[in-house]
């Protein structure tokens, strides 16, 4: 069984479907995406797709997602999309479940707070009921921001944080918390196969052009040659993972045997105004820099240890930020219909 030093649960997990060890069933592994129209999401349902052995179901209410990040999947026979909110129970019988549903750009967690805690609390209960009815393996996708404004440099798995819990963010990084707790005690409580991933910032095609995230909004205002717009004081730091790498990590994750919480990330580090010259120097350099209002709690620094993930699931990204920049820019100036001069 997973264990996760003293987090090890007291019950063993539900029995998984009859079924799966049926002598004349095609075994199958039914897994459930919530959140799988999003930005991650979708390139997660790709690659599961690839395996055939996978059936994928995507609960997704589109608030900040699109059936067109799913359009070549949709009819295929091993692929089902539901609308559907994860505030509300949802019945259906899957063998894993990455539960990913969650507005990610403050600028969305922040348009309807109340909501957002309703989506990290109840829809992460409503998926730990139903990973407990049917056996299911259960993967949240938790968050750097748990950390908070991290007190310790860079964040290890075994820091509490620095959390506002009364702030403009806290809808989020609370709720996050909240939905790790919950997995945690579903765990201890009813023997449920939970595995935690902390995502820290990541970056790649699919995100929404007016996402408001620090790298689609650059990458946007590059292309339309508008100013990049780096919020005051510039020196805070992120740590950007590509894509295909966090999709690779999230993978390992709930195929190994460790809970977690594990960090999830790209260590290289970049204050915001070397992201602005990288995505000036390579796409486009005749465009101006502005300097703008930050807004509330925004972290001043934040970098993944990710030490357990190379020990315990073999991971590392491999896509440095200068290579995955040019991938997004692709992408973007397709959906801007901006060709590259
Ligand atoms: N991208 C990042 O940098 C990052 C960092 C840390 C954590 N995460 C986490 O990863 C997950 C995916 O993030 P993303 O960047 O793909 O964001 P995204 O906004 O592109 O995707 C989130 C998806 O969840 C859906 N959704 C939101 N509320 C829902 C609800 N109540 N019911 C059903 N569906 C709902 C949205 O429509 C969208 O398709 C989120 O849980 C986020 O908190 C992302
Ligand atoms: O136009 C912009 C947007 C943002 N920023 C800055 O860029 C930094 C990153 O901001 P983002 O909005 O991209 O994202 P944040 O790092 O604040 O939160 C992110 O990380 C953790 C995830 O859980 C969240 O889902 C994700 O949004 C902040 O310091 C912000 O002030 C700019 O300088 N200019």
């Amino acid at each position: 069984m997973a264990t996760n030093g003293d987090h090890a649960s007291t019950k063993p997990p539900p029995s998984p479907s009859p079924l799966r060890n049926a002598k004349f069933f095609q075994a199958n592994m039914r897994i459930l995406v919530t959140g799988g129209a999003g930005f991650i999401g979708s390139h997660l349902v790709d690659r599961l797709m690839e395996n055939e052995k996978n059936e994928v179901i995507v609960a997704d209410n589109y608030f900040t997602g699109s059936k067109d990040n799913l359009k070549k999947w949709i009819g295929h026979p091993r692929f089902e999309l539901i609308r559907h909110d994860v505030t509300e129970p949802l019945l259906v019988e899957v063998d894993q479940i990455y539960h990913l549903a969650c507005p990610a750009s403050p600028i969305f967690y922040k348009y309807n707070p109340v909501k957002t805690i309703k989506t990290n609390v109840i829809g992460t209960l409503n998926m730990l009921g139903l990973a407990k009815r049917v056996g299911a393996r259960i993967l949240l996708t938790s968050t750097s921001e748990v950390y908070g404004d991290p007190l310790i440099h860079p964040q290890v798995e075994s820091y509490w944080g620095n959390v506002n819990p009364i702030g403009v963010r806290s809808c989020y990084d609370e709720g996050k918390r909240v939905a790790e707790t919950l997995m945690f005690d579903y765990h201890r409580q009813h023997g449920i196969e939970i595995r935690i991933a902390r995502i820290f910032n990541t970056y790649g095609p699919r995100m929404n052009i007016d996402d408001g995230r620090v790298v689609s909004n650059f990458i946007a205002q590059a292309i339309r040659n508008d100013p990049l717009t780096v919020q005051s004081p510039g020196t805070q730091t992120r740590s950007f993972c590509y894509v295909s790498d966090m999709v690779d990590g999230l993978i390992r994750l709930m195929e190994g045997d460790n809970t977690g919480p594990i960090n999830i990330g790209n260590p290289g580090e970049f204050t915001m105004i070397e992201l602005a010259e990288n995505v000036k120097e390579l796409i486009n350099p005749k465009v101006e820099i502005k300097m703008v209002e930050n807004t509330p709690d925004d972290p001043r620094q934040r970098k993944p240890d990710i030490s357990k993930a190379k020990e315990l699931l073999g991971w590392e990204p491999k896509v440095k930020l200068r290579d995955g920049l040019p991938l997004m820019e692709d992408d973007f100036r397709t959906r801007l219909g901006v060709p590259r001069n």
